[in-house]
């Protein structure tokens, strides 16, 4: 959703500097600003290089909005949720993500492939204004089902809202998307960026985004992990597993990106939260 910003090595080392030897972030942004520097900037430019959350920056300058609902993370080695089982073969705290095995079973995987084919198209990304646009970064193709639209995928949806202890109505509707070989999605981080002039827009239903839940539908024959540069972690791509990985709003370290497919092709079916109930005209 976001480019990342260029800062200069001689920057980085003073803020770094000027946070060792005790100053608070609010002196660094107050510093900042003495010395020139757009507020908005720097508050982007510091929590990239402290690697802090960009909304914990807000609370210290007083602009947080009350907290939302948080996704409670599921712990290894398994969780039972309605009697289905889930392992969790990886965990990570930074960012905070879990590797969930058999989320979906086969069946789930072929048939909300077969419901989501006639309806693909070039797979949209939200712009800094809100509007929904062909992203040059994302070159799959997919659709969107609402909250609840079939049996199945509210049987999904509940189970992803017991699992993760968050309502069904904070999810977006569930995204499947589709690619080929070469396709793919670059890094990018699943929030919102606060500085953007359409987050206003964006957040005005449901708040910001809390956590993700990218499901695999199939096994591409080769490539089409899900990586995450910051950590060096690539999830592979399996049928019925997912990648869980939560952000609360502005964890640098949740940079993510869908790499190329290099043989075969990916189906995945994305589950985005909210911190507050998202309202969509979808029969719930
Ligand atoms: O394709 C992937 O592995 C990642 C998808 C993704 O990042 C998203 O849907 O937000
Ligand atoms: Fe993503």
């Amino acid at each position: 959703m976001q480019t990342r910003i260029t800062i200069s090595p001689e920057l980085r080392e003073w803020i770094l500097a000027t946070t060792r030897v005790g100053h608070g972030v609010p002196e660094v942004l107050r510093l900042m600003k003495e010395n020139g520097y757009d507020p908005r900037q720097s508050r982007s430019i510091v929590a990239e290089v402290l690697k802090l959350p960009l909304a914990a920056l807000h609370a210290s300058t007083g602009k947080q909005a009350p907290p939302g609902l948080r996704t409670k993370h599921p712990e290894a080695p398994e969780v039972s949720v309605d009697g289905h089982i889930i392992q969790i073969p990886i965990s990570v705290e930074a960012p905070m993500l879990r590797v969930l095995d058999g989320i979906l079973t086969e069946q789930e995987c072929a048939e909300l492939i077969e419901l989501a084919r006639p309806r693909l198209q070039r797979a949209l990304t939200v712009d800094s204004e809100g509007k929904h646009q062909v992203d040059h970064r994302r070159t799959s193709e997919g659709m969107f089902f609402t909250l609840n639209e079939l049996p199945l995928v509210g049987r999904i949806e509940q189970r992803l809202a017991s699992l993760l202890g968050v309502p069904v109505n904070h999810g977006e509707g569930l995204q499947i998307l589709h690619y080929l070989p070469g396709q793919e999605y670059e890094p990018h981080y699943d929030w919102f960026d606060p500085e953007q002039p359409g987050y206003g827009a964006i957040t005005a239903a449901g708040g910001q985004r809390i956590a993700s839940v990218v499901m695999y539908l199939n096994t591409p024959a080769q490539g089409g992990g899900t990586a995450f540069p910051e950590i060096g972690l690539t999830v592979t791509a399996r049928r019925g597993s997912a990648v869980y990985f939560a952000y609360e709003g502005g964890d640098r370290s949740s940079l993510h990106a869908g790499l190329p497919v290099l043989r075969g092709e990916k189906w995945i079916a994305t589950k985005w939260l909210r911190e507050r109930p998202y309202k969509t005209s979808a029969k719930t």
